[in-house]
């Protein structure tokens, strides 16, 4: 049998969650600058407090969208420490405009998160599905741009999918 087709919902969330992963090479490339930690404790929970807010006026279930978003940091810093890690080896970052963290990078993350949501929500029914896994699989490989975003990516969705193994 022909195994039923992703539904439409599930590449502009995948489209967004991997936007949002490219924004990593920015706040990476800031922190280089900057010499900051890439772990920053305190914005993380901002915003997933911000997340948990939006679900609830969304009709959303918090902790689930919490972990959501706790999925994207982490993919995020995976990216960061990959990248960080390859321009330390090289000894420089390369030499592309700094959007300011505070002011221009994390507001555009704060614009993605809405988006986010909305998309979640319409693809949420769907996670148990039992062909969300090949799905999901089959989405990816077709936005991956290099192995590093594309571990970000896996990393990103690894709970989307709700299936018994
Ligand atoms: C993206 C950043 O780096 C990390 C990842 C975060 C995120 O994905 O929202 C938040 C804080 C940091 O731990 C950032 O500092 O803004």
């Amino acid at each position: 049998a022909v195994p039923a087709p992703a539904p439409d919902s599930l590449r502009p969330l995948l489209v967004t969650m991997y936007e949002r992963l490219s924004i990593a090479d920015q706040v990476a490339l800031s922190k280089w600058d900057t010499r900051q930690p890439t772990q920053d404790s305190a914005r993380e929970a901002q915003v997933i407090a911000n997340a948990r807010k939006q679900a609830l006026e969304r009709k959303l279930d918090p902790d689930e969208v919490a972990e959501l978003v706790a999925a994207q940091i982490e993919a995020s810093k995976l990216v960061q420490y990959g990248l960080l890690a390859q321009w330390q080896a090289a000894g420089k970052a390369p030499d592309t405009p700094r959007p300011d963290l505070s002011t221009q990078v994390r507001p555009r993350l704060d614009q993605l998160q809405a988006r986010l949501l909305t998309e979640y929500a319409k693809f949420a029914r769907y996670r148990t599905d039992p062909n969300c896994p090949l799905w999901l699989a089959t989405a990816r490989s077709g936005l991956i741009k290099d192995a590093l975003h594309g571990q970000g990516l896996i990393r990103a969705t690894g709970d989307l999918c709700i299936t018994a193994q």
